[in-house]
């Protein structure tokens, strides 16, 4: 096999020379490259085998082949547009706009670098077909028409269909700029025609907003963690519930321990919870918990690691001028300091900020989680899954996930502002989805007079508690436990997720399983039920 590749790429290097006219210099730097860089040659490999495979229809292994590509070069754009077609046949079309995104942008990177003759410039190498006579600038081309068409065919299998036609109807309109490289142009116009229908076809159904749903909000089949992803089979594991059992004891002083308990709708599936190990009498403090991470809109002046509201006197400024972060103290200053904020110190996040801000719920918080979780992983050089803190959360998300679609800009935002190397896959795209799909059933978050999200915590040891509409314990200010009423030894600790005055059993019923996935057919939210 690896005789084969090296005889490939051989032949691509010779039909490189003889038909170089445009770029000579960063040809004959990327050969210089190929030939003295290892991790070239290997991406070339991973490459022809990921190509291989997807010929064959082995999308799975594909997708490895190009994934071990991009680490050994992340800058092949052939391995990002590839990949970005894998992605579409396993029918993850949110993680094929990321890819293709990132191929359009090094060839216009590329192009843009030529342009202003930067030193040291390494044309990507691409392969040749057989009897195929492009020369590496048409290639270049080739690929960028092939990689904007893909963003478009994943937005409208993502069923964003009003950007789907406007980037089709942008493609098209440029057509003269491509026509020197084969493409076949058809397919271009028959997506073109088929999401225009299904456009209309929605407004006829569903009415003129149908049109604004479809353009903010991108649906895709995830249920929280891809087939790569071992985690939430392993958050169970005998090692995390003994780290768990430890730290519960120590902040219950004993009063309380895990557990794995099931749930009626989930079947068989084990799940954490926390039980009494010996009666506890009503109004009893069960514990404390710090919050493990904060966040806040900016709505309100408020600390940045602990969101206590500060006033104008007892606060506390981030020391680097163009830094606009403000704290309780210095204490709180050198914690979120070490925790993420050497990382995120001067970055400026603030068209999120913008856009989080004028949410109509607190789930728009989650994007500040994620920008504070991917911090932490880039100091802790970890993957944001495996941050020991949260690895054991348990992900939910219903079979269709309403993903919004400025999370593929804020992404871009993120690992552009924190510095991670687009090669770094432990800080990949599906992370950040997956992320999304722990911290909606697992932070708490509060609103402000206007409605408008404003501070949220994630606290990993109460996200064990498991909910009930008549519990028997509450959450004092988000960080106490007390006792609602007397809870005896064995019995499981409950809260109640939505506890909000006016709110009718239809809607609690409803939000409990949008948000958290429970079908609750207790006798408060049934109370004329049969059964009770
Ligand atoms: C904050 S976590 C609670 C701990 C969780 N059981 C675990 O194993 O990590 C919230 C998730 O637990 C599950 N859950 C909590 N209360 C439940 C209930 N009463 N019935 C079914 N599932 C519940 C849901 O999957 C929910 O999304």
């Amino acid at each position: 096999m690896e005789e084969e590749i090296n005889k490939k790429v051989e032949e691509t290097i010779k039909s490189l020379l003889a038909s170089c006219r445009l770029f000579p210099k960063p040809v004959l730097n990327m050969l210089a490259d190929f030939h003295s860089n290892p991790q070239t040659k290997k991406a070339i490999h991973h490459r022809y085998l990921g190509n291989q495979a997807l010929t064959n229809g082995n999308y799975k292994t594909a997708f490895n082949e190009y994934s071990s590509g991009i680490i050994n070069n992340p800058d092949d754009p052939a391995l990002w547009c590839n990949r970005s077609l894998a992605f579409l046949k396993l029918g993850h079309p949110e993680l094929s706009v990321i890819d293709s995104r990132r191929a359009i942008a090094m060839i216009n990177k590329f192009i843009a670098d030529y342009l202003n003759n930067k030193p040291g410039l390494r044309m990507p190498l691409l392969a040749y077909g057989k009897n195929e006579d492009l020369t590496p600038e048409k290639k270049l081309t080739q690929l960028q028409v092939k990689a904007m068409f893909r963003e478009i065919q994943a937005f409208a299998d993502l069923e964003l269909l009003p950007n789907a036609i406007y980037s089709c109807e942008q493609l098209l309109q440029d057509k003269d700029i491509y026509k020197d490289v084969p493409f076949n142009w058809i397919d271009v116009q028959k997506l073109l025609v088929e999401c225009k229908k299904k456009l209309e076809d929605g407004c006829k159904k569903y009415g003129p907003t149908y049109k604004d749903f479809v353009k903010n909000g991108a649906n895709c089949t995830f249920r929280g963690s891809y087939w790569w992803d071992s985690r939430q089979e392993n958050r169970m594991s005998e090692e995390i519930f003994q780290i768990l059992t430890q730290k519960v004891s120590e902040i219950s002083s004993s009063k309380i321990e895990v557990a794995k308990v099931t749930f009626e709708e989930s079947g068989d599936e084990y799940q954490y919870g926390l039980k009494a190990t010996s009666d506890i009498s009503a109004n009893t403090l069960i514990y404390e918990e710090k919050p493990f991470l904060c966040v806040n809109s900016k709505i309100k002046k408020r600390c940045d690691y602990c969101n206590q509201e500060i006033s104008k006197k007892f606060r506390y400024l981030c020391p680097r001028v163009d830094c606009k972060e403000i704290y309780c103290n210095i204490r709180c200053y050198q914690q979120a300091y070490d925790l993420y904020h050497k990382v995120m110190c001067g970055k400026d996040f603030s068209e999120i900020y913008n856009v989080v801000r004028t949410g109509i719920s607190t789930s728009s918080l989650i994007i500040l989680f994620l920008i504070k979780l991917f911090a932490i992983g880039k100091i802790r050089d970890t993957c944001p899954l495996d941050l020991e803190e949260i690895k054991h959360l348990r992900r939910w998300m219903a079979a269709q996930l309403h993903l919004p679609s400025a999370s593929f800009d804020f992404y871009q935002i993120v690992i552009k502002n924190l510095e991670i190397p687009i090669g770094d896959l432990r800080f990949d795209f599906w992370v950040f989805i997956s992320c999304m799909c722990f911290l909606c059933n697992n932070m708490f978050g509060e609103q402000d007079e206007n409605s408008h999200p404003d501070f949220g915590s994630l606290q990993p040891l109460t996200s064990l508690i498991n909910h009930n509409c008549e519990p028997n314990a509450e959450l004092d200010l988000k960080e106490e436990l007390k006792a609602r009423r007397k809870i005896v030894r064995g019995e499981q600790i409950t809260i109640s997720y939505l506890d909000w005055p006016g709110l009718t059993n239809e809607e609690r019923s409803q939000r409990l399983f949008v948000t958290y996935g429970i079908k609750c057919n207790c006798r408060k939210c049934f109370p004329y039920s049969k059964s009770y």
